[in-house]
């Protein structure tokens, strides 16, 4: 089978993005996990944190599905869902648009650059909630603020939201990069408490609405950056600590860095990430799904200018973290 991809980022948090509103290319469930596995492999494959399907849909310019690195599918993904964003603006000229994830219709936007000379889409991460039963997470109470998970740790203390795939924050001084791989590990085979997994996230405060995220992903692991952990994690600060609602939160991380407008509407809580969506490469390749090999058909065309100029804002974001 011959697919047309774009590698793309946001954030530094990589997908292989495949639009098969162009190209009617009519996977399987199965294909579609088993191109999930062999593709953003990083000793064999093309190699990336998951995959973004584009499909159409009758309630929005697009439908985007997202598949982790192990075959898992996600109900939402903020980075890829800004690469998405700028795959059907750019398709259909018109912006805002809205594009239709698994548990909901979101807006997205071309809006102001978050850096100079990166093109930048805001995207809405919604429905947001922080009942445990919406992740779903075992927990004695309906809501885990700020508590104790014995099994993943003495010390440290946990926010458990949905946004609605689902997160676990912990808002620290600071935290060793192996320690949140062996709590993301340990939080991942616990089925008792979290059934579907979880993301987890460490956060550390660098100013007022300004942190610095790093998550280990469900399904993936460390990644440079996790568009809904950033986002639950800005809201999380906003509840722990004195950073501000309406107002935009600078999350830095790995890979660079996103702004997060977190609005509290009633009870409501909406969250607008804005950051990047960088192609890196278009090409063409030939899959044989079921042997799990695949090889370039048409070569990477490199989108130079632009990833030349990404690099210079995450050199301004290493300054800054
Ligand atoms: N990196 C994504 C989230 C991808 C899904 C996540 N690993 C999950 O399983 O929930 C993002 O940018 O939000």
């Amino acid at each position: 089978m011959n697919i047309e991809i774009i590698k793309c980022h946001g954030s530094g948090n990589d997908f292989i993005l495949i639009d098969e509103m162009k190209h009617h290319y009519s996977f399987t469930e199965e294909e579609r996990k088993k191109l999930s596995l062999v593709l953003p492999n990083r000793m064999n494959g093309i190699g990336s944190d998951g995959i973004l399907f584009v499909l159409p849909s009758d309630k929005a310019a697009a439908r985007m599905r997202m598949f982790n690195s192990d075959g898992t599918e996600a109900e939402m993904c903020g980075n890829g869902l800004r690469c998405v964003a700028r795959h059907i603006i750019e398709k259909t000229g018109s912006s805002p648009v809205k594009i239709e994830t698994d548990k909901a219709v979101l807006q997205v936007a071309q809006v102001e650059e978050i850096y100079p000379g990166i093109d930048t889409f805001s995207v809405a991460i919604e429905p947001v909630s922080f009942n445990v039963d919406t992740l779903p997470m075992d927990f004695e109470n309906s809501t885990a603020v700020d508590v104790s998970i014995p099994e993943l740790s003495e010390e440290m203390t946990f926010t458990a939201l949905s946004v609605p795939n689902p997160h676990i924050v912990a808002m620290l001084d600071s935290y060793d990069e192996k320690e949140l791989y062996a709590i993301g590990q340990k939080a991942n085979n616990l089925p008792q408490v979290f059934p579907n997994g979880v993301n987890v996230s460490f956060v550390k405060s660098l100013a007022k609405n300004k942190i610095f995220v790093q998550t280990y992903e469900r399904g993936v692991g460390l990644t440079n950056a996790c568009g809904t952990a950033m986002s639950a994690s800005s809201l999380v600060s906003t509840i722990l600590t004195s950073n501000d609602l309406h107002t935009p939160i600078v999350v830095m991380n790995k890979g660079g860095l996103v702004n997060c407008l977190v609005e509290k509407e009633r009870d409501e809580y909406s969250i607008q990430l804005r950051g990047n969506g960088t192609y890196v490469y278009q090409a063409a390749i030939e899959v044989n799904i079921h042997e799990g090999t695949w090889k370039f058909t048409r070569d990477p065309v490199y989108f130079q200018k632009e990833i030349d100029t990404y690099e210079t804002l995450k050199d301004y974001a290493a300054s800054q973290s």
